[in-house]
């Protein structure tokens, strides 16, 4: 997948340079949610009879609204925009029922398999999954590479380390026009920091829900068995005994971080049996995005940048950069 993750990234980026300002965050969006429709379920952005999403990068905000389901609120126009995404899942769907010898055999293809065996698995459940999974990749990575972006703008050396480290990696190369693979992913090991540590700082979600299936003591309060527990990871992530100055955009500290620290300080994608089911995709996804983008463009910002949290993270101005070319 990483070729096909690169080669979308390229495209994208040379498309965005030769255009005047871009709003990262919307753009980023879109190639995700493009990229991800593609891989796990055959939308096709390109030949797609189903109807562009354009109101996809404003989905975050309509859905933190009062749950009223009629036309004029905010809710109702959310409503209207998760049915689009399914619809076009359904009518994907449709067409592989129709042409059941045309499956790419990817994610969808799985699920509509396994309708026979699972009960649960009918036409709409898997609709309703497809949006869940559209949504949770697109909102997560758009706006961890965004702020990345704006860390890295603040942050100029922060930018030339990251860049010397990608650069390397290019003249290691026979050829420095081969594509990124697997093993250079993995000596990558200052972006990896550079994405740890924006998602340490950015923490997405207020916090992750759980739920207590018996009574638990804690410090002799009582959390009855049934109740809702929030674990606030923004209060483990900014803790100053396990990150010094942890408001600082510092990813040389992941250095120093030993992984029995981290398994109990550091939860971007959650833990446990309900772990993000997109980690690991979403971590090479931004790494590619990092470096064919410090590799081969620079970028100054234009306008927007501020960030607010309501209660997810937003950025209500966007992030507008114009992208050139190292070439140019
Ligand atoms: C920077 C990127 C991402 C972040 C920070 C993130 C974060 C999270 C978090 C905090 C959870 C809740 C975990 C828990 O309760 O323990 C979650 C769940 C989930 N995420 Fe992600 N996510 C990201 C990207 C993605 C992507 C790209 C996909 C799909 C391609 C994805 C699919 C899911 C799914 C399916 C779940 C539900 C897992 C379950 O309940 O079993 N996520 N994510």
């Amino acid at each position: 997948m990483l070729p096909q993750i690169e080669a979308t990234v390229n495209s994208n980026l040379c498309k965005w340079s030769t255009q005047g300002a871009v709003e990262v965050k919307s753009a980023i969006s879109r190639m995700i949610f493009n990229f991800t429709g593609k891989v796990a379920f055959g939308y096709d952005v390109e030949n797609s009879k189903a109807e562009t999403i354009e109101s996809l990068p404003n989905f975050i905000q309509s859905l933190m609204s009062f749950p009223l389901n009629i036309p004029g609120t905010t809710f109702h126009k959310c409503m209207k925009d998760k049915e689009k995404m399914s619809n076009m899942v359904r009518q994907i769907m449709k067409e592989r029922f129709n042409s059941p010898d045309k499956r790419p055999g990817d994610f969808l293809d799985q699920a509509i398999n396994d309708m026979a065996s699972e009960k649960f698995l009918t036409e709409d459940f898997i609709a309703e999954l497809a949006f869940g999974i559209l949504f949770a990749a697109f909102e997560s990575v758009s706006t961890t590479l965004t702020l990345a972006l704006k860390f890295l703008s603040e942050n100029p050396h922060v930018l030339e380390e990251l860049t010397a480290e990608n650069e390397a990696v290019l003249r290691k190369r026979e050829n420095p026009d081969s594509q990124l693979t697997w093993e250079e992913y993995k000596t990558m090991t200052f972006t990896q920091s550079v994405i740890n540590e924006t998602l340490r700082l950015m923490n997405i979600p207020p916090g992750l829900l759980r739920k207590a299936l018996k009574d638990i003591n804690v410090k002799g309060y009582t959390i009855p068995a049934g109740w809702t527990i929030m674990l606030v990871t923004p209060i483990v992530h900014l803790n100053p005994e396990t990150y010094k100055d942890p408001l600082e955009f510092n990813p040389w500290r992941w250095k120093d971080l030993d992984q029995v620290t981290l398994s109990k300080s550091f939860m971007p994608f959650g833990g446990g049996t309900r772990q993000c089911a997109g980690a690991e995709f979403s971590k090479l996804y931004m790494a590619a995005f990092l470096h064919v983008l410090v590799t081969k463009y620079r970028w100054s910002k234009v306008k927007g940048g501020r960030i607010t949290r309501s209660p997810i993270l937003l950025f209500p101005d966007g992030v507008h950069v114009k992208l050139t070319s190292k070439r140019d």
